[in-house]
């Protein structure tokens, strides 16, 4: 499973509990702290670029803020909803969810997410889409939803892991993309890292 003798250590630079769940999931031993970045998209800077520095940052964040570096490695990730070219945000209000349901509806999408994990000399990214399709919603399906609270925290209005998973009509690439950690391009970094996976017991 692991490429050196001396394992590694993980620590996750996001506060995400979805992808502390995901590295849970895989049996990761892991720390988590919530890096202070600013998520502001510069002129002129495509989404893509955009979530890969957004990734890059926080695992840099998250490798200073650690006391003992020997052996960490920090895990930076960032997750976005493509509307055509429209990037579409946690959902401020009922009317811009209302907007972004409708410009969801029965039309496939993208989701990216950035991952960027990094020990002082080393590091590895990828970017990963996956295409969603949502069945043709109604307003009133779209109230529904919103009133179940479960949208307000998400990119794009929608948690493919709940209730949101009804809004589904087909998926195309990585399910854990989606939620925001693509594990099938993250384990070959964490092999190159040698950090363990299949663990019984979490850190
Ligand atoms: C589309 C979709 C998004 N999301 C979530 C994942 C992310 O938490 C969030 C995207 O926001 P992010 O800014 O990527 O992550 P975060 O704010 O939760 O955490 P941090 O900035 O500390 O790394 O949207 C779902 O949980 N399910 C989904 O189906």
């Amino acid at each position: 499973m692991t490429n050196t003798t001396t394992p590694g250590r993980l620590l996750l630079a996001s506060g995400s509990p979805r992808r502390a769940e995901l590295l849970a999931q895989i049996g990761v031993p892991f720390t988590q702290l919530t890096p202070s970045v600013v998520e502001q998209r510069q002129p002129g800077e495509s989404p893509q670029e955009y979530i890969q520095r957004l990734a890059h940052n926080k695992s840099s964040v998250g490798l200073q803020s650690s006391e003992d570096p020997e052996g960490l490695w920090a895990l930076g990730a960032d997750t976005i909803v493509l509307s055509g070219e429209n990037v579409l945000e946690k959902p401020r209000d009922y009317a811009g969810f209302e907007s972004m349901m409708l410009a969801l509806s029965g039309v496939e999408h993208s989701v990216l997410s950035a991952i960027c994990l990094r020990n002082a000399d080393r590091q590895f990214s990828r970017l990963v889409e996956t295409r969603v399709r949502f069945r043709h919603l109604s307003k009133p399906q779209i109230e529904v939803y919103w009133l179940t609270g479960e949208p307000v925290d998400k990119a794009g209005g929608y948690g493919i892991q709940g209730m949101g998973a009804a809004l589904v009509e087909s998926i195309s690439g990585s399910y854990s993309n989606v939620v925001g950690l693509p594990l099938e391009a993250l384990i070959p970094m964490l092999e190159h890292a040698a950090i363990p996976y299949w663990q019984e017991s979490q850190s």
